[in-house]
């Protein structure tokens, strides 16, 4: 996969495109193609102005701030990745052009089942989603059953993580401050701006979200995900889902578009991340013996090794930036990374987090700080997976002294860096043109849709009763 950085703002080649269907659960996603997500330029483009868009649809998860930035200029010292000013002539031209600019910006996230009983329709909308399960080409008709299948047999233990986290995901809530925070941020940097929130798996979708930015007639959007390091599972994932909603919307596709597609590597993360640490460094009795223990989302290798996910390099430079702001400080604590979360019967990003944790307190290691690293918000892995199943674990296996970073959440150093970074990425906002139709277009077809789930069901259930399968799921997904 090809990468380039302009201010900030990755532009990507060869990511796959997603077509949507309006199921009892929600929206559920086919995927059958990789396509190019928009790519980002430095130069800037003229809003929609008076646009002739008919809203429809949803009303999505949208932080609306009032009129737009007519007359006042926002914050124009910018660094980009390179560190080279962004901010100049040619923006304040095009705003001072633009009067009926109407600036948006779009969260991404993952969305959490907020409820016990939404657990299964949310597993199966998340399972359904070809970039969490890679299936070949040829067996992509295996997809929904595959999903129904894996989220009914996973359920009650994704069910038991929830109950004991208060029977749901604190997610949209969190989410949702984030998106006030960040509008008013943006504000004091006098860039009054509409936030909205899309998320992948459960409500409000992206969809939503999308529909209201077009009714709203927002003239430029910026996308950030809330993900700080890129993977294929999580913001590749949810840049496909719009690229498909804005290549089928004749008005969307005009829509300049920016999109932070990484932001590990900003200046205010790292910092913001380190003071997190440092200060709970100190709550140990003796801060300088404690190990830094970084616990990262997995993803299956595969997704490293076959379809390039930068995922496992963003994630080591960015654990580098963050020790080095630390050293930078004067704290030399010895560190480690691990992945955590792994599901399913394949192989995942090693060392896995129980792991090492077995072999930190086999070596002795007596004082250890967990540190969640691939996510900016609480959320099940953090308050159940580590606060709980890792902290008996760690216990046991001898650490005496435990402790655990807190999630970013609303930390004002770090919306205050997101609204940095968004200011960054307005000027290279660029249509997501992508207009020719792809074979995909034939999963809209419903004979073919229920032809492909009468043998994907039955195929499915074959592979329930084989010995083999059975085995592999009760290892793995129980
Ligand atoms: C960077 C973050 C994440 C990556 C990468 C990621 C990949 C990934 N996840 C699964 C399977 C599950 N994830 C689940 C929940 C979940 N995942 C993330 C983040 C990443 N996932 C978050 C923030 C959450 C929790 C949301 C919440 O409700 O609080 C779940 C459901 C929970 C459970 O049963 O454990 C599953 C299943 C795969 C297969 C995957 C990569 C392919
Ligand atoms: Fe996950």
């Amino acid at each position: 996969m090809e990468a380039t950085y302009c201010a900030g703002v990755l532009s990507r080649g060869k990511l796959p495109v997603s077509n949507l269907r309006k199921s009892d659960h929600g929206f559920q996603r086919l995927t059958s193609q990789r396509k190019a997500i928009a790519s980002v330029s430095c130069h800037l483009s003229n809003g929609l102005g008076e646009s002739s868009c008919k809203s429809h649809g949803f009303h999505g998860g949208s932080y609306h701030g009032g009129a737009v930035g007519k007359g006042k200029d926002p914050i124009l010292q910018t660094r980009c990745s390179a560190g080279v000013s962004m901010y100049g002539e040619s923006f304040l031209e095009s705003h001072s052009h633009a009067t009926e600019d109407k600036i948006g910006v779009l969260l991404l996230n993952l969305g959490g089942p907020e409820t016990l009983h939404d657990v299964q329709p949310f597993l199966f909308n998340l399972f359904a989603d070809p970039d969490i399960i890679r299936l070949p080409r040829l067996f992509r008709f295996l997809q929904w059953p595959l999903a129904k299948l894996i989220s009914v047999l996973r359920a009650p233990k994704s069910k038991e993580g929830y109950a004991a986290i208060g029977g749901g995901s604190p997610l949209r809530k969190i989410t949702d401050e984030q998106a006030h925070a960040l509008k008013m941020a943006l504000e004091a940097k006098n860039m009054p701006v509409n936030i909205y929130v899309g998320m992948r798996y459960w409500y409000p979708f992206t969809e939503e979200a999308v529909q209201q930015i077009k009714r709203d007639k927002i003239t430029r959007l910026v996308v950030l995900p809330l993900y700080p390091q890129f993977s294929i599972s999580t913001t590749g994932s949810s840049i496909r889902v719009l690229q498909n909603i804005f290549r089928e919307d004749a008005c969307l596709s005009r829509l300049p578009v920016a999109i932070i597609q990484s932001w590990y590597q900003r200046e205010g993360y790292v910092r913001s991340m380190a003071d997190l640490i440092a200060k709970e460094l100190e709550r140990f009795p003796k801060p300088e013996e404690v190990m830094v223990f970084f616990s990262a989302h997995g993803v299956p290798v595969s997704y490293v090794e076959d379809a390039g996910d930068p995922y496992k390099d963003q994630m080591e430079e960015c654990i580098y930036l963050i020790m080095q702001e630390l050293k930078a400080r004067g704290i030399n604590n010895d560190h480690t990374l691990a992945y955590q979360s792994r599901v399913g019967p394949v192989q995942w990003l090693k060392p896995y987090t129980d792991e090492v944790l077995v072999e930190l307190g086999q070596r002795g290691v007596k004082s250890l700080l967990a540190v969640p690293v691939s996510f900016v918000s609480e959320h099940i892995e953090t308050l159940e997976e580590i606060d709980i199943e890792y902290k008996e674990l760690a216990l046991e296996s001898g650490i005496k002294n435990w402790g655990r970073v807190p999630a970013l959440n609303c930390t004002s150093s770090f919306i205050t860096d997101l609204a940095d970074a968004v200011i960054e990425a307005l000027p290279s906002a660029k249509a997501m043109t992508n207009s020719e139709g792809t074979s995909e277009e034939m999963d809209n077809d419903p004979l073919r849709y229920l032809v492909k789930m009468f043998f994907g069901s039955v195929l499915a259930f074959i592979l329930l009763l084989s010995p083999k399968m059975v085995l592999a799921f009760r290892n793995h997904l129980f």
